[in-house]
Formats: C-alpha cells, sequence, structure tokens
C-alpha cells in the first residue's frame, strides 16, 4: 500500500521540537509520508534570537505549487505562515489544487507575525480550512489582531472563576464564526477539576478539555492534565496527528479524538521528552534479514562461534576424532533424533496453516532418512537398530531434546521453530565449511566423510533453506519484544548444541 502524502507547510526548526521536523516525525509515526514547503529558518536555542531567516518567497511557491501540482497529496497542514506573501501564496495555491483537508494550526502568539498577515490568515486561510487547530492563548491572540467584530467573543476573563468549561466553549464558537468547517480549542492552558470545574488549586487541577465545534455539535476531548512540566511536543502534536488520521482516511471528529490520544500517550511518564514513536514498532533487522541480524547479536555471536568452531567439528573435519567419540555421539545423536522428531510433529500439530503442517511432516520424515545414515555407521562399529535403541540417554541429549520438547508444549509454534534453528543452520553452516575448506582431509583418507557429505546433501541443503525461509517470513511478523524472547530461546538451544558436542568429546 502506497503511503498516505500530506504536505507541510510550516517553519523549519533546528530543534526538531516544533516545526516541519515535529510534524515529519508525527506523521511517519502515523504511517503517512512528508512533503514540505519551508517558510522560515529557525536555530535551536540562545542562537534563534540572533533571528529567523527566511527562505525566498519564489522558493516557498515553487515548494508549496511542486507539492501539489505534483498530485497524491490530499492534506495540506500549515504551521508558521511568515509572511503576508506566504499566506497569500498558500491561499492561491489551495484555490488552485483544492486538497481534501486543510489543517490549520496557526503559530501566532510565539512567533513574530505581521498583522496583515494574521488578517490575511483569518480572512483568507481560515474560509478555506477544514480544521483550525489551536491553544488558549492563540485563541485571544486571533480576539486581538483580527479587526472582525466577534459578537460573541468572551472577554478575555480577569477573575480566574471565570475561566470555565462554558468560556472555553463560547471561545471555540467564536473561533467558528471566522470561517473554518471545525475549530479545536485544546484547553491545556486552563486545566480543570475531575467534574470539570474551576479548581481552587492546583491540585484540583486534573483534567484538560479540548473543545471541537463544527458550527452544530460540540464535543470534549479530555484528556488527564500532567502538570507543567508536559513537553511542548504534546500541544504542537495533535495538528499534524489529525491530518495523519485524516489521510488515512477518519473523519473529522475521531481523526480528532485519536490526535488528542496521540498526543496524550506521547507525555508517557514524563522525561520531559515527547515520545512520537510511542506506538510504532521498530524491528532491529530489515524484512530477509533476520537469520544475519540473529548471528550477530552480542548476546548470540560468542555463543554461536563455540557451537560452529568446536573442537570436535574441527577433528571431523581432519579425521582425528576418535572412533569411540564419534560412535558414542552418534548414538546419542540417533537418541536426540527421535525426540526432534516428535518435536517436529508436534510443531505440525500446532499451526492450522497446512503450508506449516506438511512441512512440519516432511521435517519429521526427513529426521527419519538423516538417521539411516547414523545406523549405517552403527552397523559398521556393530551395532543393531536394537543395539542403539537401548543405550541410556545421556544427559546431554535428555536436557537438549525436553528442552525442546517443553517450548513445543508452552511456547508458540514460532518460538518452537526458533529452538529447532540452531540445529539445521548450524549442521549446515559446519557442514558446508568442512566441505569448503582445503584444509578437511577428503574422501576415503577421513573416516567421518560420509558425516560431512550428509550434511551438504541436496535434501538436507533444502531443508535448511526451508527452515530458514520459516524464520525470515515469521520473524516479520513478531513485536521487538517477543523478538528477544525468541533470541533467548534461540541462545538456549545453541547451548545445547554446544553441550552435544561437549558430551561427544568426553
Ligand atoms: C544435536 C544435533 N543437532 C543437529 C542435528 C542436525 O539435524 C543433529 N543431527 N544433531
Amino acid at each position: 500500500m502506497s503511503q498516505k502524502r500530506i504536505l507541510v507547510i510550516a517553519a523549519s526548526e533546528s530543534s526538531g521540537e516544533t516545526g516541519i521536523e515535529a510534524d515529519q516525525k508525527v506523521i511517519s509515526a502515523h504511517g503517512c509520508d512528508t512533503l514540505t514547503a519551508t517558510t522560515a529558518l529557525k536555530p535551536r536555542g540562545p542562537r534563534s534570537k540572533l533571528g529567523i531567516f527566511s527562505p525566498p518567497e519564489a522558493f516557498v511557491k515553487n515548494a508549496v505549487e511542486g507539492c501539489l501540482g505534483g498530485g497524491g497529496v490530499g492534506v495540506v497542514k500549515t504551521g508558521y505562515l511568515a509572511s503576508t506573501e506566504i499566506v497569500g501564496i498558500v491561499v492561491e495555491a489551495l484555490k488552485r489544487y483544492g486538497p481534501r483537508f486543510v489543517v490549520v494550526d496557526p503559530v501566532i502568539a510565539r512567533m513574530p507575525l505581521a498583522q496583515e498577515a494574521v488578517l490575511r490568515i483569518t480572512t483568507e486561510l481560515l474560509p478555506l480550512t477544514t480544521i483550525l487547530t489551536l491553544n488558549i492563548a492563540e485563541a485571544l491572540w486571533f480576539a486581538r489582531s483580527t479587526k472582525l467584530s466577534w459578537d460573541d467573543m468572551p472577554e478575555h476573563p480577569k477573575q480566574s472563576n471565570d475561566e470555565d468549561l462554558d468560556y472555553l466553549i463560547r471561545l471555540t464558537k467564536a473561533l467558528h464564526r471566522l470561517g473554518p468547517q471545525y475549530v479545536l480549542l485544546k484547553g491545556g492552558q486552563l486545566p480543570l477539576t475531575a467534574n470539570l470545574e474551576v479548581p481552587e488549586s492546583d491540585l484540583d487541577k486534573q483534567v484538560v478539555v479540548n473543545v471541537l465545534y463544527n458550527g452544530t455539535d460540540v464535543s470534549l476531548i479530555k484528556t488527564p492534565y500532567f502538570g507543567k512540566g508536559v513537553p511542548q511536543g504534546a500541544d504542537y502534536a495533535v495538528a499534524p496527528a489529525i491530518a495523519s488520521n485524516l489521510a488515512l482516511g477518519d473523519a473529522v471528529p475521531l481523526a480528532t479524538q485519536k490526535a488528542c490520544r496521540y498526543a496524550e500517550a506521547g507525555v508517557g511518564k514524563g522525561n520531559g521528552q515527547f515520545n512520537y514513536f510511542h506506538s510504532t514498532y521498530t524491528l532491529p533487522f530489515s524484512p530477509g534479514y533476520f537469520i544475519e541480524y540473529l548471528l550477530n547479536r552480542d548476546d548470540v555471536k560468542p555463543v554461536w562461534h563455540a557451537h560452529v568452531h568446536h573442537d570436535f567439528v574441527k577433528r571431523i573435519g581432519d579425521g582425528t576424532l576418535p572412533a569411540e567419540s564419534f560412535r558414542n555421539y552418534l548414538v546419542q545423536d540417533y537418541l536426540f533424533l527421535v525426540q526432534f522428531a516428535r518435536a517436529k510433529a508436534l510443531g505440525a500439530y500446532k499451526t492450522n496453516s497446512i503450508g506449516d503442517i506438511s512441512a512440519g511432516a516432511e521435517e519429521t520424515l526427513h529426521i527419519q532418512r538423516e538417521m539411516s545414515l547414523h545406523l549405517e555407521y552403527c552397523a559398521e562399529f556393530g551395532l543393531s537398530q536394537e543395539d542403539v535403541e537401548e543405550q541410556e540417554e545421556h544427559q546431554a541429549c535428555t536436557a537438549y531434546t525436553r528442552y525442546v520438547l517443553d517450548i513445543a508444549h508452552s511456547e508458540s509454534w514460532f518460538a518452537l521453530q526458533m529452538a529447532f534453528a540452531p540445529c539445521a543452520l548450524g549442521y549446515g553452516i559446519i557442514a558446508k565449511r568442512l566441505w569448503d575448506d582445503p584444509e578437511t582431509v577428503k574422501e576415503q583418507e577421513n573416516p567421518y566423510w560420509k558425516w560431512i557429505q550428509n550434511y551438504v546433501a541436496d535434501d538436507y541443503r533444502a531443508a535448511v533453506e526451508a527452515g530458514e525461509a520459516i524464520l525470515e517470513k515469521h520473524a516479520v511478523l513478531q513485536s521487538p519484544s517477543q523478538i528477544e524472547s525468541l533470541v533467548k530461546i534461540f541462545v538456549h538451544a545453541t547451548k545445547m548444541e554446544t553441550g552435544f558436542w561437549d558430551m561427544g568429546s568426553e
């Protein structure tokens, strides 16, 4: 699905806390895409006092028209419109291209703006506006700056007990007369009590009421009051979040309610920073590269290395492994594979996908074929199938197989696949390395050559690749915290593999 595109016409603020940069984070967090027309350039911190820089108006015009003329932009969100001319450019472009939604956050109280620009916003931009979002200070600024006569514009109350819910609603209605389809008045500067009354002390301040009005219906969106330390991003995030929700297809009231919830959640536990990505999952790997990521993790790499570079493996390669060790290992591996086949069969039971069921069944059969190699070797050692099956399981064998079977019972189907993973991946990698390594003693010179051949054979390779495909396909569907617990399973199973080699080396 292509991303929904939103044109942001606003100032660039190098702090990233407001302006285009902040809007872009909000919009990205909603899975939408941002196009920009930069109206002003504001440095961070004390340097901002040295001045806000203005890009040439021709640039702003070209950017706005280029973005809207290029098509695919359904929502325009405006922030700081730095000059009368820029307001004119925006108004002209909106009339020409008629985007579906126009979200206006008129940054008029905290950035310098000519009286004429405010007037032009009021008379020309607001009538083209889908939703005007503003806080109380901005609402009052409009009241002071505009030359319009407002019949029902409430006086700014001098006494705090006039600043009640009714006052907020009257203010919202007054602003609606300026022409936008909706007004959202953000009440963060006027927190109320839990019963929406005027608080008598700071302790009583509990609820922030945001008032949404469309000319007929007033709706109140209540959010908790977090005190004075609320990161400013919480306020600025509402408008771009509305723009995103509109782009994604919500009607204005729902888009607005969800935007207020988004902003509320971003305040989080109050470390002073607004969290834009509170509901965004970031997987630590790119799709298709889970295994590469997994094997390079700091908590996996050394454990994995210990398994695939074990001394037992080296001595299979150079043929110096004592026959006795190999025989003991093979017997235990046969017993291991019996239990592994049980786990594979149980895995097949644990899924509703017929593809995954039959893959599980295939793997079970594949284990049976792998076991015939073990029996061939054992015959050479004078051991029959019955002899092998009579042997007692070594603890390393019991530990590994019952761990996997326990995952099979207590965890998800995919967790079980992660418990299987070190087995196939490891033997695939080990055998290929031994096969390619010029140091490896080959053919008849090496009593274990058949073993190496078995794990580089086409059918084993195909089984490994099928397992890899399963990991890649399902890893991208997990949450980041699930990935962490899955990795732990993989690490533990890998250690069990190493334990198996250790046992063989005894
Ligand atoms: C212990 C162990 N791990 C992996 C394999 C590969 O199937 C095996 N045969 N035995």
